[in-house]
Protein backbone atom coordinates (compact mmCIF):
# COMPACT_ATOMS: atom_id res chain seq x y z
CA UNK A 1 0.00 0.00 0.00
CA UNK A 2 1.16 3.27 -0.89
CA UNK A 3 1.88 5.85 1.79
CA UNK A 4 -1.46 7.26 2.92
CA UNK A 5 -2.40 11.42 3.66
CA UNK A 6 -3.27 12.73 6.56
CA UNK A 7 -6.01 14.47 4.42
CA UNK A 8 -7.63 14.37 1.61
CA UNK A 9 -6.07 16.06 -1.57
CA UNK A 10 -8.68 18.07 -3.53
CA UNK A 11 -8.08 18.85 -7.04
CA UNK A 12 -10.49 20.95 -8.63
CA UNK A 13 -9.92 20.97 -12.58
CA UNK A 14 -10.69 22.98 -15.80
CA UNK A 15 -10.55 27.12 -13.76
CA UNK A 16 -10.40 29.07 -16.69
CA UNK A 17 -11.20 32.41 -14.94
CA UNK A 18 -9.65 35.02 -12.08
CA UNK A 19 -12.54 34.63 -9.75
CA UNK A 20 -13.44 30.81 -9.98
CA UNK A 21 -10.10 30.33 -9.42
CA UNK A 22 -9.98 32.33 -6.09
CA UNK A 23 -13.08 30.11 -5.10
CA UNK A 24 -11.18 26.80 -5.56
CA UNK A 25 -8.19 28.61 -3.10
CA UNK A 26 -10.25 30.21 -0.63
CA UNK A 27 -12.43 27.01 -0.34
CA UNK A 28 -8.94 25.19 0.61
CA UNK A 29 -8.17 23.16 -2.82
CA UNK A 30 -4.91 21.62 -2.72
CA UNK A 31 -4.85 20.85 -6.43
CA UNK A 32 -6.30 23.54 -9.36
CA UNK A 33 -6.30 22.32 -12.76
CA UNK A 34 -5.69 23.93 -16.37
CA UNK A 35 -7.37 22.23 -19.42
CA UNK A 36 -4.89 22.68 -22.59
CA UNK A 37 -6.99 21.10 -24.86
CA UNK A 38 -9.00 23.51 -27.75
CA UNK A 39 -12.02 20.80 -28.14
CA UNK A 40 -12.99 21.66 -24.43
CA UNK A 41 -15.52 24.21 -22.69
CA UNK A 42 -12.59 24.94 -20.32
CA UNK A 43 -9.95 25.42 -22.62
CA UNK A 44 -6.82 28.10 -21.82
CA UNK A 45 -4.18 29.05 -23.68
CA UNK A 46 -0.80 29.40 -22.34
CA UNK A 47 -1.13 32.77 -22.31
CA UNK A 48 -4.26 33.15 -20.71
CA UNK A 49 -3.42 30.53 -18.18
CA UNK A 50 -0.10 32.67 -16.96
CA UNK A 51 -2.01 34.79 -14.27
CA UNK A 52 -3.71 32.26 -13.15
CA UNK A 53 -1.03 29.75 -11.99
CA UNK A 54 0.74 33.01 -10.66
CA UNK A 55 -2.29 33.44 -8.75
CA UNK A 56 -1.79 29.93 -7.38
CA UNK A 57 1.50 30.13 -7.17
CA UNK A 58 1.84 28.92 -3.37
CA UNK A 59 -1.46 28.22 -2.34
CA UNK A 60 -1.99 25.65 -4.71
CA UNK A 61 -0.45 23.31 -6.57
CA UNK A 62 -1.12 24.00 -10.35
CA UNK A 63 -1.48 21.13 -13.14
CA UNK A 64 -1.54 21.09 -17.01
CA UNK A 65 -3.70 18.88 -17.77
CA UNK A 66 -3.28 18.16 -21.37
CA UNK A 67 -4.52 15.39 -24.26
CA UNK A 68 -1.28 13.58 -26.25
CA UNK A 69 0.48 16.42 -26.34
CA UNK A 70 3.65 17.09 -28.23
CA UNK A 71 6.79 18.40 -26.97
CA UNK A 72 5.83 21.88 -28.37
CA UNK A 73 2.69 22.24 -26.17
CA UNK A 74 4.44 20.88 -22.94
CA UNK A 75 7.15 23.22 -23.65
CA UNK A 76 4.97 26.24 -24.07
CA UNK A 77 3.46 25.11 -21.34
CA UNK A 78 6.10 24.88 -18.67
CA UNK A 79 7.84 28.19 -19.89
CA UNK A 80 4.72 30.56 -19.99
CA UNK A 81 2.83 28.78 -17.36
CA UNK A 82 5.55 27.06 -15.18
CA UNK A 83 2.66 23.99 -13.71
CA UNK A 84 3.85 22.10 -10.88
CA UNK A 85 2.54 19.15 -12.61
CA UNK A 86 1.90 17.26 -16.00
CA UNK A 87 -1.65 16.01 -16.57
CA UNK A 88 -1.60 13.31 -19.61
CA UNK A 89 -5.32 12.61 -20.29
CA UNK A 90 -4.98 10.83 -23.77
CA UNK A 91 -3.63 8.03 -24.78
CA UNK A 92 0.25 7.94 -24.07
CA UNK A 93 2.15 5.16 -23.68
CA UNK A 94 4.01 4.64 -20.34
CA UNK A 95 7.15 5.02 -22.60
CA UNK A 96 5.92 8.58 -23.13
CA UNK A 97 4.86 8.77 -19.41
CA UNK A 98 8.73 8.70 -18.63
CA UNK A 99 9.85 10.57 -21.30
CA UNK A 100 7.63 13.66 -20.03
CA UNK A 101 8.62 13.42 -17.03
CA UNK A 102 12.30 13.14 -17.32
CA UNK A 103 12.02 16.17 -20.22
CA UNK A 104 9.98 18.67 -18.32
CA UNK A 105 11.50 17.84 -15.00
CA UNK A 106 8.19 17.82 -13.41
CA UNK A 107 5.56 15.10 -11.67
CA UNK A 108 3.52 13.54 -13.90
CA UNK A 109 -0.21 12.94 -13.02
CA UNK A 110 -1.42 10.11 -15.68
CA UNK A 111 -5.40 9.77 -16.15
CA UNK A 112 -6.32 6.07 -16.83
CA UNK A 113 -10.04 5.66 -18.11
CA UNK A 114 -11.73 2.80 -15.82
CA UNK A 115 -14.57 1.00 -17.05
CA UNK A 116 -14.05 -3.20 -15.91
CA UNK A 117 -11.02 -4.84 -13.65
CA UNK A 118 -9.64 -5.44 -17.05
CA UNK A 119 -8.79 -1.18 -17.12
CA UNK A 120 -6.73 -1.87 -13.34
CA UNK A 121 -4.32 -4.20 -15.49
CA UNK A 122 -3.54 -2.03 -18.09
CA UNK A 123 -3.23 0.77 -15.36
CA UNK A 124 -0.69 -1.66 -13.65
CA UNK A 125 2.03 -0.11 -16.66
CA UNK A 126 2.00 3.42 -15.42
CA UNK A 127 2.18 2.58 -11.80
CA UNK A 128 5.82 2.58 -11.14
CA UNK A 129 6.39 5.39 -14.04
CA UNK A 130 3.78 8.25 -12.89
CA UNK A 131 4.31 10.12 -9.52
CA UNK A 132 0.54 10.05 -9.68
CA UNK A 133 -2.41 7.70 -10.91
CA UNK A 134 -6.60 9.74 -11.51
CA UNK A 135 -8.78 7.05 -11.80
CA UNK A 136 -11.56 8.52 -14.38
CA UNK A 137 -14.57 7.01 -16.43
CA UNK A 138 -14.44 6.20 -20.03
CA UNK A 139 -15.85 9.28 -21.74
CA UNK A 140 -19.30 8.38 -23.37
CA UNK A 141 -19.55 7.14 -27.29
CA UNK A 142 -20.48 10.30 -28.65
CA UNK A 143 -17.70 12.53 -26.28
CA UNK A 144 -15.37 14.80 -28.21
CA UNK A 145 -13.18 14.94 -24.97
CA UNK A 146 -11.57 12.06 -23.05
CA UNK A 147 -12.61 13.39 -19.77
CA UNK A 148 -14.15 16.05 -17.84
CA UNK A 149 -17.84 14.36 -19.18
CA UNK A 150 -19.38 14.20 -15.58
CA UNK A 151 -19.80 10.17 -15.52
CA UNK A 152 -18.87 8.06 -12.73
CA UNK A 153 -17.58 4.40 -12.89
CA UNK A 154 -17.81 1.63 -10.71
CA UNK A 155 -16.23 2.54 -7.28
CA UNK A 156 -17.07 -1.02 -5.77
CA UNK A 157 -15.28 -2.49 -8.53
CA UNK A 158 -12.29 -0.54 -8.25
CA UNK A 159 -12.15 -0.89 -3.82
CA UNK A 160 -12.73 -4.48 -4.77
CA UNK A 161 -10.53 -5.27 -7.47
CA UNK A 162 -7.86 -2.33 -6.93
CA UNK A 163 -5.58 -4.27 -4.12
CA UNK A 164 -5.81 -7.65 -6.23
CA UNK A 165 -4.22 -5.79 -9.28
CA UNK A 166 -2.13 -3.56 -7.81
CA UNK A 167 0.01 -4.45 -5.73
CA UNK A 168 1.27 -2.12 -3.75
CA UNK A 169 -1.59 -0.14 -4.25
CA UNK A 170 -0.45 3.40 -5.86
CA UNK A 171 -1.11 6.76 -4.88
CA UNK A 172 -4.79 7.39 -6.71
CA UNK A 173 -7.01 9.99 -7.22
CA UNK A 174 -10.78 9.61 -8.31
CA UNK A 175 -12.49 11.39 -10.69
CA UNK A 176 -15.69 11.25 -13.10
CA UNK A 177 -19.05 12.37 -12.11
CA UNK A 178 -18.17 13.34 -8.85
CA UNK A 179 -20.26 16.43 -6.83
CA UNK A 180 -21.20 18.08 -3.91
CA UNK A 181 -23.69 14.99 -3.40
CA UNK A 182 -21.67 11.67 -3.65
CA UNK A 183 -18.27 12.59 -3.17
CA UNK A 184 -18.75 11.46 0.39
CA UNK A 185 -19.88 8.83 -0.45
CA UNK A 186 -16.74 7.92 -3.22
CA UNK A 187 -14.52 8.66 -0.32
CA UNK A 188 -15.91 6.47 1.57
CA UNK A 189 -16.32 3.84 -0.88
CA UNK A 190 -12.25 3.89 -2.42
CA UNK A 191 -10.60 5.55 -0.23
CA UNK A 192 -8.51 7.57 -2.90
CA UNK A 193 -5.23 9.88 -1.93
CA UNK A 194 -7.23 12.65 -3.66
CA UNK A 195 -9.95 13.44 -5.59
CA UNK A 196 -10.61 15.86 -8.65
CA UNK A 197 -13.56 17.19 -10.17
CA UNK A 198 -14.87 19.45 -12.99
CA UNK A 199 -18.39 19.17 -14.57
CA UNK A 200 -20.01 18.95 -10.55
CA UNK A 201 -18.87 22.20 -9.94
CA UNK A 202 -20.62 24.04 -13.02
CA UNK A 203 -23.86 25.62 -13.76
CA UNK A 204 -22.82 24.92 -17.46
CA UNK A 205 -20.55 23.64 -19.49
CA UNK A 206 -17.00 25.09 -18.85
CA UNK A 207 -18.73 27.91 -16.26
CA UNK A 208 -17.73 26.87 -12.84
CA UNK A 209 -20.09 28.01 -10.15
CA UNK A 210 -18.30 29.66 -6.68
CA UNK A 211 -21.00 28.47 -4.40
CA UNK A 212 -20.67 24.97 -5.64
CA UNK A 213 -17.05 24.92 -5.48
CA UNK A 214 -16.96 25.90 -1.70
CA UNK A 215 -20.09 23.25 -1.06
CA UNK A 216 -18.00 20.40 -3.09
CA UNK A 217 -14.78 21.39 -0.54
CA UNK A 218 -17.00 21.46 2.33
CA UNK A 219 -18.52 17.85 1.81
CA UNK A 220 -15.05 16.51 0.48
CA UNK A 221 -13.44 17.88 3.63
CA UNK A 222 -16.66 16.12 6.00
CA UNK A 223 -15.64 13.09 4.21
CA UNK A 224 -12.27 12.97 4.65
CA UNK A 225 -12.99 12.80 8.38
CA UNK A 226 -14.23 9.35 8.27
CA UNK A 227 -11.90 7.50 5.57
CA UNK A 228 -8.32 8.80 7.01
O1 LIG B 1 -12.36 18.99 -18.61
C1 LIG B 1 -12.18 18.78 -19.81
O2 LIG B 1 -12.82 19.40 -20.66
C2 LIG B 1 -11.23 17.74 -20.26
C3 LIG B 1 -10.88 17.67 -21.59
C4 LIG B 1 -10.01 16.70 -22.03
C5 LIG B 1 -9.48 15.79 -21.14
C6 LIG B 1 -9.82 15.84 -19.79
C7 LIG B 1 -10.69 16.81 -19.34
N1 LIG B 1 -11.06 16.90 -18.02
C8 LIG B 1 -10.61 16.01 -17.01
C9 LIG B 1 -11.04 16.49 -15.67
O3 LIG B 1 -11.48 17.57 -15.48
C10 LIG B 1 -10.91 15.63 -14.52
O4 LIG B 1 -9.61 15.15 -14.45
C11 LIG B 1 -11.93 14.55 -14.47
O5 LIG B 1 -12.08 13.92 -15.68
C12 LIG B 1 -13.23 15.00 -13.87
O6 LIG B 1 -14.19 15.37 -14.75
P1 LIG B 1 -15.74 15.46 -14.34
O7 LIG B 1 -16.32 14.10 -14.51
O8 LIG B 1 -16.30 16.45 -15.27
O9 LIG B 1 -15.80 15.91 -12.90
Amino acid sequence: MADRPTALTIKICGLSTAATLEAALAAGADMVGLVFFPKSPRNVTPDAAAPLAARACSRAETVALVVDADDALLAAIAETVAPDWFQLHGRETPERVAEVRARFGRPVMKAVGIATADDLDRARAFAGVADRLLFDAKPPPAADRPGGNGVSFDWDMLARELPRRLDPVPSFMLSGGLGIANVGDAVARTRPFGIDVSSGVERAPGEKDEDMIAAFVAAARAAEAGAF
